[in-house]
């Protein structure tokens, strides 16, 4: 039977109608989550993912504003500015959209906003509370691939997970995540030898390797649950996978496409994280 198609625009729907509703109790609370965007420059992609998130935060009824700066913004200024959402109470989640220009430091700017309001969840802290199990602000989307595999109904506990790619963003955060789900974890990478016999024992396979499809049938163990978190850009300028979607599709049992898979829930994480860290915030008022 041919894996039944993950569509993560589907599952990021019904968790914003989920949110919505959260929103609009908090609301009856006195409590408007707000979040606020720094883009710096002209980037066209980076303007349309931000577009997204305003989007997202209107129809879930987060408060949001962006903050466009020019790319000859220098890297005190946008500090700066940081600086003043930290301080401001109606600001519950701060969020720089990368790439920055690359006269500015990605480091100095992310470990300058208040981990309790780091709604990407890249902020050292957070990610040092996640790696030894604490509650925090998780990453957008390591986040997104854990919920969308969980609403499959696919019980991760006990289950051997494989990851491949070990980037910061990425598979590293995903292994943790499903480690702490109770999955048996091993991650491969560009220097993994004999990748098919590690992919083949995957349950749960999870590929984050930035290499237009790479995985084939031939990696993929029948009845396996299949995550592409890859993002290429073939010939045509297409957004395809690091996965063999018509192949793969013959032998998983769950396999998300690209476009449509894993990208649609980047964006909702955020949102439910924004809406995590005004909760939280609230509390300690
Ligand atoms: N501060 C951050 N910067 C960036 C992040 C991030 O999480 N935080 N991630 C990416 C960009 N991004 C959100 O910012 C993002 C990327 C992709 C998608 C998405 O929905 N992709 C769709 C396809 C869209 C298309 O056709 O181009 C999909 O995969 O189906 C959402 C958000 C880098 N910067
Ligand atoms: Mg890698």
């Amino acid at each position: 039977m041919p894996a039944t198609i993950l569509q993560g625009k589907e599952v990021a729907k019904s968790i914003r109608a989920e949110l919505a509703e959260e929103v609009a109790g908090l609301k009856q609370q006195g409590i408007t989550p707000g979040l606020t965007v720094i883009l710096v420059g002209e980037d066209p992609a980076s303007h349309s993912y931000v577009r997204g998130k305003s989007k997202g935060c209107e129809e879930v009824g987060i408060h949001s504003e962006v903050i466009l700066k020019d790319a000859a913004t220098t890297q005190e200024e946008l500090l700066e500015i940081i600086q003043q959402l930290n301080q401001n109470p109606n600001v519950n989640g701060i969020l720089v959209q990368l790439p920055l220009p690359s006269h500015i430091s990605e480091e100095a700017v992310l470990d300058a906003i208040d981990p309790s309001k780091d709604v990407d969840g890249f902020h050292p802290i957070n990610v040092g509370n996640m790696v030894i199990g604490k509650e925090t602000l998780l990453p957008c989307t390591p986040h997104g691939v854990i919920e969308l595999i969980k609403r499959t109904g696919t019980e991760i506990a006990g289950k051997h997970a494989v990851v491949i790619g070990r980037s910061n963003i990425v598979g590293k955060p995903v292994s943790l995540l499903l480690q702490r789900e109770n999955a048996t974890v091993t991650m491969c990478h560009s220097r993994t030898k004999d990748l098919p016999s590690f992919t083949k024992m995957a349950d749960i396979l999870v590929v984050a390797a930035g290499k237009a499809h790479m995985i084939g049938k031939e990696h993929v163990k029948p009845g396996a649950v299949v995550i592409d978190v890859g993002v290429n850009r073939n010939e045509a300028g297409k957004l395809v996978g690091d996965v063999k979607f018509d192949e793969v599709q013959e032998t998983a049992s769950y396999l998300t496409p690209v476009p449509g898979g894993v990208g649609p829930m980047t964006i909702t994480m955020l949102l439910k994280n924004t809406v995590e860290a005004a909760k939280q915030q609230a509390k300690r008022r």
